[in-house]
């Protein structure tokens, strides 16, 4: 393989969270999602072991966990599978899924953090498919909160994929070059698919938005499995307030889910709605507003529609206390929010308009961490999945 003769064993990877400026939920169903990409990084750093170590190690850095798996006891399980099949992403059967987790559950597993077993699954399965059986250190750690709808369930399978594809014979990039790096096209859309399996892993049933913004970076419209890159025209500052009510993204989809089949009609209307939002955020940010005054109107219809999203994602289900506290706070200010992600607690958006007073700002914060939340701003649309051959972090 390229990298080991180049005697380049280790590699990083750098994948971005993401918010979702409108559509989520929807997003599930067939209709139309905005998300875009934000400067914070879950970051994966893969390193061969040499052939007399016989085991996979895993080292969550974030949740504080580490795990170790003899090969041979991993092959007893998979090997029958045939991987590594690097070039065909592939979907786990729910056998396969049965038997991960019993690797996983062999780890003695803490009961209380059974919710993050799904991710160590997904990451053998993407292991195991992409790489085979080789030795190696995986480690992982990451700038965003795990499992608070910025997409970190994304931002790890995506860095997981590259990082594993990297030392596959489906990527071909110069070890020589320094700093992060971008990959090819049909590279990056064949991480993109092994992510959405990782993905499909933790959450269920995901749409794919996810994924493909953490890999494609920038500002993109999602709907029915289809990416649209979008130019965004106008300065967007979000707040990010981090209730820290933990919830679980594939629970929330199947209560909508099951909310859609016992209300069809009523649910595909505001399904409906949902889409017509997206649809206009899309058209605002892509337009170039001639003046300020231009600017502050298309702000004010963001944040309209950021209202209306936030009242058709509680008629949903998918709203919670902790999200009403942040929207009745920032509306003293008169300034708009929504739940970003699956909702249920996690992380809300509250629109920044241009012309807002660092005063202000400061104020809202205060207020918001008195209740105990975090807040804090990132950067917004920035670039998808990179590498690293000289541990750039
Ligand atoms: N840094 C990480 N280390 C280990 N596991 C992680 C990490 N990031 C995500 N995960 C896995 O993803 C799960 C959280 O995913 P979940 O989809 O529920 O939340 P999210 O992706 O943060 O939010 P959303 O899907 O709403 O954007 C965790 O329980 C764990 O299994
Ligand atoms: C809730 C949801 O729409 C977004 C989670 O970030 C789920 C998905 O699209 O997979
Ligand atoms: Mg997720």
């Amino acid at each position: 393989m390229e990298r080991e003769r180049a005697g380049k064993m280790e590699i990083t990877t750098r994948a971005p969270g993401k918010i979702i400026l409108a559509g989520e939920h929807a997003v599930v169903h067939g209709y139309t999602a905005v998300a875009s990409s934000i400067d914070l990084y879950t970051v994966v750093s893969l390193r061969l072991s040499t052939e007399d170590e016989d085991t996979i190690k895993l080292q969550l850095n974030d949740i504080g966990l580490d795990f170790s798996w003899p090969i041979e006891r991993i092959k007893e399980v998979l090997s029958h599978l045939g991987s590594p099949f690097s070039s065909t992403p592939t979907t786990c059967s729910l056998e396969t899924v049965k038997s991960l987790t019993a690797l996983v559950d062999e780890q003695s597993f803490p009961e209380t953090r059974i919710g993050l077993a799904s991710g160590v699954c997904a990451f053998l399965w993407l292991y195991t498919s992409i790489l085979g059986f080789k030795p190696a250190t995986v480690i992982v750690s990451s700038d965003l909160p795990v499992g608070a709808g910025l997409g970190s369930s994304a931002a790890y399978c995506v860095a997981l994929s590259a990082a594993l594809l990297a030392f596959s014979d489906s990527v071909k990039l110069d070890v020589n070059q320094k700093g992060w790096l971008m990959f090819e096209e049909t590279e990056v859309e064949l991480l993109n698919k092994w992510a959405f399996e990782g993905e499909k892993i933790i959450h269920g049933r995901p749409s794919g938005v996810d994924n493909s913004v953490s890999t494609f970076g920038n500002v993109i419209k999602f709907k029915s499995g289809n990416m649209t890159r979008i130019n965004c025209n106008m300065p967007l500052r979000m707040l990010i307030t981090n209730t820290k009510v933990g919830r679980d993204t594939k629970a929330l989809v199947a209560n909508v889910s099951a909310r859609k089949s016992r209300h069809p009609d009523a649910m595909c209307s505001v399904l409906n709605a949902i889409e017509s939002i997206s649809d206009e955020w899309s058209t605002i940010i892509q337009s170039h507003a001639v003046d300020d005054l231009s600017l502050s109107t298309n702000e004010e219809k963001l944040g309209e529609l950021m209202e209306m999203n936030q009242g058709l994602l509680l008629s949903l289900g998918v709203s919670h206390a902790s999200i009403e506290i942040v929207l009745q706070t920032t509306m003293k200010y008169k300034l708009a929010s929504k739940l970003t992600g699956a909702g249920g607690g996690g992380c809300v958006l509250t629109l920044l308009p241009t012309q807002l007073s660092g005063a202000v700002v400061d104020k809202l914060v205060e207020e918001l961490e008195s209740y105990g939340y975090q807040c804090f701003t990132a950067g917004i649309g920035g670039k998808g999945v990179q590498i690293s051959f000289d541990g750039s972090s």
